[in-house]
């Protein structure tokens, strides 16, 4: 099969699908791969590197698209990548399709076959392809929310640990997935005065043991988040419907009643996210002020850690990449009920349920499109 890796082309993102040693694997398995030139220059892969590993250098994302028959990426395609996808080309990559109409008109329009990283599932109930980079952006989470309570950035000056004789933050974290028990693991770390909210008792359970008292896990009601939220200087997003848009579980009039000062990170933005008052921002500006609150909202944080990110991200994926490129997607995805769970959209028709529903389109089973 001809893998293509082009560029990414979001805002600060320098992560890049595969690294050298992954296109090496490919290569190894009799693949061909084509890789857009300067791609992984952000973390410091040169194309020597990738022509080292076996790969080809293309001049533009242009030709990847046209030469290749499966693209592997890091971020969900823009406007202008989506325009060069074509019937029956294979796309591996984070989608996150419930809160983006547009793009999944376009996929659909297409006829390509989308496999969404983040709902590829496990036998263990996880979500393979996201724990890494949500590992990335719960401990993430802490430091870009440190700076947000700083008085520079509209926050109320609170350092998370505190000094001896002051209080630490109040740091509240909602969802205690990947996202937020990495989140309270650095919160903790940092002796700020953490609360984990969920509604999973077994996860709660989970939490307990881990922390030992160090932080508090509450189940998740409509009166405990409203209590935490209120008395909280940080408040962490972590919650996650897979495949779904996030619920919005802060609202504006939470927002209002914060204290002045205090900061949000809303983690599960890319999934539309869980205040009301967030909207995705940028790297090149991650937050705003809304009623005196500081939101930091930022899609793809991995992103500025892109090296770090870029290897725990291939670490997942490339067992999925070689088992699409080796059998075809056909019988990688009749072979693997996971994978199939990360196909969002295929020949027009949208195949994931939690995307159908969001946007009222007709729902297509995967596997009579398979012809299974
Ligand atoms: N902004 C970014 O750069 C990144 C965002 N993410 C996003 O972070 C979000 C969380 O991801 P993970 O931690 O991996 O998911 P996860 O599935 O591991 O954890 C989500 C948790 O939310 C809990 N939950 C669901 N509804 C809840 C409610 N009403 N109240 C309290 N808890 C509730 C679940 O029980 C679960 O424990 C996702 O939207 C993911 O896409 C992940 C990585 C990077
Ligand atoms: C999960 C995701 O959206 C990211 O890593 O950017
Ligand atoms: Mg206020």
């Amino acid at each position: 099969m001809i893998i293509g890796v082009p560029k990414e082309i979001k805002n600060h993102e320098y992560r890049v699908g595969m690294v050298p040693a992954s296109v090496r694997e490919l290569v190894n398995h009799g693949h061909q791969v084509v890789v857009e030139t300067n791609a992984g220059l952000g973390i410091g892969f040169t194309d020597e590197d990738y022509v080292a590993a076996g790969a080809a250098i293309l001049a533009s994302a242009e030709e990847v698209f046209a030469k290749a028959e499966m693209i592997v990426k890091v971020k969900e395609p823009l406007a202008n990548e989506r325009a060069r996808l074509r019937q029956d080309q294979l796309l591996f990559t984070y989608l996150h399709l419930a809160p983006d109409l547009p793009q999944t008109e376009d996929l659909v329009k297409s006829g390509a076959v989308c496999i969404a990283y983040e709902t590829v599932t496990d036998d263990r109930g996880g979500l393979p392809l996201l724990a890494p980079m949500s590992e990335v952006a719960g401990r993430m989470s802490i430091q870009a929310g440190a700076q947000a309570l700083e008085k520079s950035r509209g926050g109320r000056g609170v350092l998370i640990s505190g000094v001896p004789g002051t209080d630490p933050a109040k740091v509240v974290v909602i969802g205690g997935g990947v996202v937020g028990s990495n989140a309270a693991r650095i919160a903790v770390g940092m002796r700020a005065d953490v609360t984990i909210l969920d509604r999973s008792i077994d996860t709660l359970r989970r939490l307990d043991a881990e922390f030992g008292g160090r932080a508090k896990v509450v189940y998740s009601t409509a009166d405990a988040l409203e209590r935490h939220v209120l008395e909280a200087d940080l408040v962490i997003g972590a919650v996650l419907i897979p495949g779904a848009a996030a619920p919005k579980l802060v609202t504006a009039d939470h927002i209002k009643r914060m204290k002045q000062g205090a900061a949000i990170v809303d983690v599960a933005i890319d999934q539309g996210g869980c205040f009301e008052t967030s909207k995705a921002t940028t790297h090149a500006e991650p937050t705003y002020i809304v009623d005196d609150v500081v939101h930091y909202c930022v899609a793809n944080m991995p992103g500025a850690v892109a090296r770090t990110s870029t290897f725990a991200l291939n670490n997942a994926t490339l067992p999925y990449i070689i088992k699409l490129a080796n059998k075809g997607y056909k019988q990688a995805l009749l072979d693997d009920k996971h994978l199939l769970a990360g196909l969002n959209v295929m020949h027009g028709k949208v195949t994931c349920k939690e995307v159908a529903e969001a946007h009222n389109l007709a729902y297509v089973d995967p596997k009579a499109l398979l012809g299974a």
